[in-house]
């Protein structure tokens, strides 16, 4: 859990409070947050020694929603906006959660790849980065995209692009307001191609901005 700055998607620029569920069986070989993947109780620990991590480490603690919102108020936390991301978020019923910060004066955002039924308040922000290799298979990927603010499509090479005009085909005139795309691991060559393919498609550019920055 940790407070910074939007650097992703069409909320880029927002302070945001962070919170990464632990666990995510997908398995994206190119993923930045590996340390997430593992849910093993041999690293639980407590919320004072994961917020004092100063490294990457699957160590992770147990809360629910309220202890969570005492945290933010505990650490002076000044953003309203908060982001749900993982690891896979959609694992747990989001449900409470989003519903306790939209009640306490918070907006609400979460990062999920569609692979899980999405569980959250109506008023929640959710950010669809499609991955078509997973379990729940493509009904549950199609729900998630109906449901989805945005899409937020990382690319390496042309086959992710031609992946993702498959899975709007399938949508139809169902297709969430927003689509980015996101250059994976800031490789330039990713980077051409994604805007060269925004501004064919009028779609939108994400950056990892955060990363750019050197921010969390
Ligand atoms: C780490 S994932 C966690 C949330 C969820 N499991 C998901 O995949 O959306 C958060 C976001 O980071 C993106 N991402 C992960 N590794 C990346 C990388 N190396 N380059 C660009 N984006 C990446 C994911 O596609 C997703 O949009
Ligand atoms: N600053 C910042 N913005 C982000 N947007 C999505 C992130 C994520 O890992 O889900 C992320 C992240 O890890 N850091
Ligand atoms: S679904 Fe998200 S957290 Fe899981 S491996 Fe892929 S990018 Fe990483
Ligand atoms: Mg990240």
């Amino acid at each position: 859990m940790f407070e910074t700055i939007q650097g992703e998607g069409v909320h880029t620029g927002l302070p945001s409070i962070f919170v990464r569920l632990q666990g995510c069986p997908v398995g994206c070989p190119w993923c930045d947050t590996k340390h997430t993947w593992t849910l093993d109780d041999a690293f639980l620990t407590s919320a004072d020694a994961v917020l004092a991590k100063q490294q990457e480490s699957e160590h992770f603690f147990d809360a629910d929603e309220h202890a969570l919102l005492s945290l933010f108020i505990r650490r002076g936390y000044q953003a309203k906006h908060v982001v749900i991301t993982g690891g896979e978020p959609c694992m747990y019923d989001l449900v409470p959660f989003t519903r306790l910060l939209h009640n306490n004066g918070y907006s609400s955002q979460i990062e999920t790849s569609g692979t899980y039924e999405i569980k959250c308040d109506d008023a929640t922000w959710v950010t669809v980065s499609p991955k078509v290799d997973m379990k729940g298979g493509l009904p549950v990927l199609d729900s998630a995209l109906r449901r989805a603010d945005e899409i937020k499509h990382p690319v390496a090479m042309q086959k992710h692009i031609d992946e993702l005009d498959q899975l709007l085909h399938r949508l139809g005139d169902k297709k969430p307001a927003h689509i980015c795309l996101q250059p994976i691991s800031q490789q330039q060559r990713a980077t051409d191609l994604v805007i060269k393919t925004c501004i064919q498609r009028n779609w939108r550019l994400s950056l990892q901005t955060h990363k750019y920055i050197g921010i969390e």
